[in-house]
């Protein structure tokens, strides 16, 4: 299936017996007689019956760029108030900029993850449709049903503290998959581990920081006091710090924004070798989803026990968190979580543009009439991970900066 990406394939639609309409992905535009051999390859064997092809068309072929400038336009909005020491606007208004733009965009999308399951949030929420083919008067410029329904987990300034006090490391970031592919994370901490794709499944979240190390030094080739792990800066890490010193290797404190360091640990060059302990659920389901697609190391655990984590997300008691959990379908609270598993759809891209200037990409930059921005866009499909630097005329900038 390729519904979400720029890759010049095609789309089979048909119609049978069975279902109103159905889609499948093809390379090139088929003769007549191989379409149902086609549809047959895909389906893995089960032969079809098909009533009526209906139309051969492009997959979604705007969706790759036009996902680029929603990350854009939420990190450009939020960058004028970066330094201003008002984290509350700069999110507010990378989430009117994000969905403003999402929803010029020819798609049925759904939030999976957004602004908050409890502080009801009026956008951007989760469960809000978004694109422009879930507007009410769809019908009259699309037909909604022949789009495939994808879901989205937005993140539209990770790191409000970042941008607020001129920070590195923030970062408007979402990540998509056709419906049912990411995974719905509570407003829950969670335990995480990320690493290069070196160390994939070599490393566990079941083990000690320790071990991990011994383990990560291996993998990567490289002495325990070679390698540097991003912690984030919180008293529930005190004992986490200490050992990785311990143990020899370097810690990067952060105070903020662990999506980015989670995506440093994939890229070499950046200095980091790993990112170890307790941030947010739906963070992790983001970064997830690109360590899925650039074939690094993640896992995470919910964080339901309020000894380990008191302040924030989480409830009083762990019995009424594990009840909530148990509410909304999680019926195994410890489970283990792989990128896999937070980001099981068959397709998913990732987006991000940098607010303030991180590891991999620079902040936003503004000059007379315009700005300058960096964006990482990361497909599974295709197999890329393209970074994509922008200049953005506002009105008739007096002169256009090389670098
Ligand atoms: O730093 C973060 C804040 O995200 P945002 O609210 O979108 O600016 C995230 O990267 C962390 O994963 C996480 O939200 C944080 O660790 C949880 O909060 P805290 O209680 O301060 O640790
Ligand atoms: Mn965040
Ligand atoms: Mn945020």
């Amino acid at each position: 299936m390729n519904h979400l990406t720029t890759d010049s394939v095609y789309r089979l639609q048909f119609k049978t017996a069975a279902s109103s309409l159905e889609s499948v992905a093809i390379p090139t535009i088929p003769d007549y007689h191989r379409l149902i051999d086609y549809v047959t390859e895909v389906r893995r064997g089960r032969r079809t019956q098909i009533r009526q092809f209906w139309r051969i068309c492009p997959v979604e072929s705007t969706l790759g760029l036009e996902i680029i400038e929603v990350v854009e336009q939420a990190a450009i909005a939020s960058s004028r108030w970066m330094g201003r020491g008002d984290k509350n606007t700069a999110d507010h208004v990378a989430v009117e900029a994000m969905r403003e733009r999402m929803n010029q965009i020819h798609m049925r999308g759904r939030i999976v993850i957004g602004e908050g399951e409890r502080d009801d949030a009026p956008m951007l929420y989760i469960g809000e449709e978004v694109g422009i083919c879930t507007h009410e008067n769809a019908n009259a410029f699309c037909n909604p049903d022949e789009l495939l329904e994808i879901d989205i987990a937005v993140d539209p300034c990770e790191g409000t503290n970042l941008v607020a006090y001129g920070q590195p490391g923030s970062m408007a970031v979402l990540a998509i998959s056709e419906k049912g592919g990411l995974f719905a994370a509570p407003d829950f901490y969670m335990k995480k581990l990320a690493a290069p794709a070196r160390a994939r499944g070599h490393v566990d979240i079941n083990k000690s920081a320790t071990e991990n190390l011994k383990i990560l030094s291996e993998c990567l080739d490289r002495s325990l006091d070679e390698l540097v792990v991003v912690v984030m800066k919180r008293d529930r890490h005190k004992d986490l710090i200490r050992e990785i010193r311990d143990a020899g290797a370097r810690v990067r404190l952060i105070s903020d924004g662990d999506v980015s360091a989670a995506l440093s640990c994939a890229f070499m060059g950046t200095n980091v070798h790993a990112l170890m302990g307790i941030g947010a659920a739906p963070e992790g389901v983001i970064s997830a989803a690109a360590m899925r697609c650039l074939g690094g190391h993640f896992q995470g655990q919910l964080v339901y026990d309020p000894a380990v984590v008191k302040t924030g997300l989480i409830g009083e008691s762990k019995e009424d968190n594990i009840a909530r959990l148990s509410e909304m379908g999680i019926t195994d609270p410890d489970k283990v979580y792989n990128a896999e598993d937070l980001a099981s759809g068959e397709t998913v891209l990732f987006a991000a543009t940098g607010i303030t200037k991180g590891d991999l990409m620079d902040g936003v930059r503004f000059f007379h009439g315009g700005a300058r921005t960096q964006s990482l866009v990361i497909s599974s499909q295709s197999k890329t991970a393209r970074f994509v630097d922008t200049i953005h005329m506002f009105d008739q900038p007096k002169s256009l900066q090389l670098r």
